[in-house]
C-alpha cells in the first residue's frame, strides 16, 4: 500500500467532452475554480483538439484564459499534435498530456493515426513542452479492454508505455476507457507500464461503467500506485467509446480513500456541492452514489 495518495479531477475536460449540449466556458471556469477551492491539487481543465472533432473543447482558451490560477493547483490539457501545442502553450498551462492508446482501432478512432505515427505526432510536443518547462504527461487509452478491438493485452500496454518514455513523456495514465477492467487484469496492465515508468510516475484513470473502477483503484494500489484520476458526479466518457460511462466519481474515490485513512486535502462535503453544482447545470442527478447518500442524510 502507498503511504499517499492524490487525486487529478478531470471532470472539466473528461467529464464534459461528451456532453451533447454546449456548456458555457462561464460554468467550466466556475467549475473548475470550485474544484480547486475545495481542496483539489491537480485538475484537467480542456483539450486543444480539433473543434470539429469535439466541439464541446472549442472554448479551450477562454476557459483556460478566464481562470483566477490558485498556485497550489497544478493545471492540464489535452493537446494531440504541435497544432494543439501552439494554442495551449499560450495559455500556459502547468502540464499538458498527449493521449494515445494501447488498441490500434482505438487510436485510429481517437486521433485519426496509428499508434506509431501517434507517438511520432507526440515527439516534438514533448521536447517542445518541456524546453519551455512545462511538464508532460502520457494517457494510454484501452489499457485492459477497446470498444472495437475487445480484450487488449498487457503486452500493448508494455509497448506503448515504452514508446511514450523513449520520447520523454515523464508520467503516465493507465486508463480504462470503457470501464471492462477487473482488479487482476488492471494489475496486469499496472505491471507492464512498470516496467517503463516508476510506481511514482503512473496514474490509475478508470471509468466505472461495469462498477468496477474502485476495486481496481484498490487493486493499483496494492502495486503502489498512489495517483488516482476521477471526475466529480461521475461525470466522463469519450466519444469514441460508446456506452462507456463516466470516470469512477471524485465523491466516491474520495469516501474510499478516507475511510481507508489517507488524507487527500479534499473537504468531501464541499465537493458534494460542486457535484451538485455541475450537475443542476446539466439538468440530471448526480452519479456519484456518495454524494447521493450525503445528501439523503442532509435531507433527513
Ligand atoms: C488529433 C486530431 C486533431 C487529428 O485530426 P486529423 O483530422 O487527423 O488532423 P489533421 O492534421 O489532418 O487536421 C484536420 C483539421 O483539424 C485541424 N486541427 C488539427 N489539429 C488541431 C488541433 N490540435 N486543434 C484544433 N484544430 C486542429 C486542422 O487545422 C484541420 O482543420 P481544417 O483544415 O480541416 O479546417 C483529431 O483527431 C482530434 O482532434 N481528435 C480528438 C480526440 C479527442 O479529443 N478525444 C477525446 C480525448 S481522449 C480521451 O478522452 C481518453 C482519455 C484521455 O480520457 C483516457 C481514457 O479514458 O481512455
Amino acid at each position: 500500500m502507498p503511504h499517499k495518495v492524490r487525486v487529478l479531477d478531470v471532470s472539466a475536460r473528461d467529464g464534459l467532452q461528451n456532453e451533447p449540449q454546449l456548456v458555457s466556458a462561464a460554468v467550466k471556469i466556475e467549475l473548475v475554480q470550485k474544484l480547486a477551492a475545495v481542496g483539489l491539487q491537480e485538475i484537467e481543465v480542456t483539450s486543444y483538439v480539433s473543434p470539429k472533432w469535439i466541439p464541446q473543447m472549442a472554448d479551450n482558451h477562454e476557459v483556460m484564459s478566464g481562470l483566477r490560477r490558485d498556485k497550489n493547483v497544478k493545471y492540464s490539457v489535452l493537446v494531440p499534435n504541435m497544432k494543439g501545442f501552439e494554442a495551449a502553450i499560450l495559455d500556459r498551462p502547468d502540464e499538458i498530456v498527449v493521449f494515445g492508446a494501447a488498441s490500434e482501432a482505438f487510436s485510429q478512432k481517437n486521433i485519426n493515426c496509428s499508434i506509431a505515427h501517434s507517438v511520432e505526432r507526440f515527439e516534438p510536443v514533448v521536447q517542445a513542452a518541456l524546453a519551455a518547462g512545462i511538464s508532460v504527461r502520457g494517457a494510454m487509452s484501452c489499457t485492459v479492454g477497446c470498444p472495437y478491438e475487445g480484450d487488449v493485452s498487457p503486452k500493448q500496454v508494455g509497448y506503448l508505455a515504452g514508446l511514450l518514455k523513449q520520447i520523454g513523456v515523464q508520467r503516465v495514465d493507465v486508463a480504462d476507457t470503457i470501464g471492462v477492467g477487473t482488479p487482476l487484469k488492471v494489475q496486469r496492465a499496472i505491471e507492464a507500464t512498470l516496467e517503463h515508468f516508476a510506481t511514482d510516475d503512473i496514474s490509475g484513470h478508470f471509468h466505472d461503467t461495469y462498477g468496477q473502477a474502485l476495486a481496481n483503484t484498490l487493486a493499483s494500489m496494492e502495486l503502489g500506485i498512489w495517483n488516482f484520476q476521477s471526475s466529480v458526479a461521475g461525470l466522463g466518457g469519450c466519444p469514441y467509446a460508446k456506452g462507456a460511462t463516466g470516470n469512477v466519481a471524485s465523491e466516491d474515490l474520495i469516501f474510499m480513500l478516507h475511510g481507508m485513512g489517507f488524507d487527500t486535502g479534499v473537504d468531501l462535503d464541499a465537493l458534494v456541492d460542486v457535484g451538485v453544482y455541475i450537475s443542476e447545470k446539466l439538468g440530471r442527478p448526480t452519479n456519484s452514489r456518495v454524494a447521493k447518500a450525503i445528501l439523503n442524510k442532509r435531507t433527513q
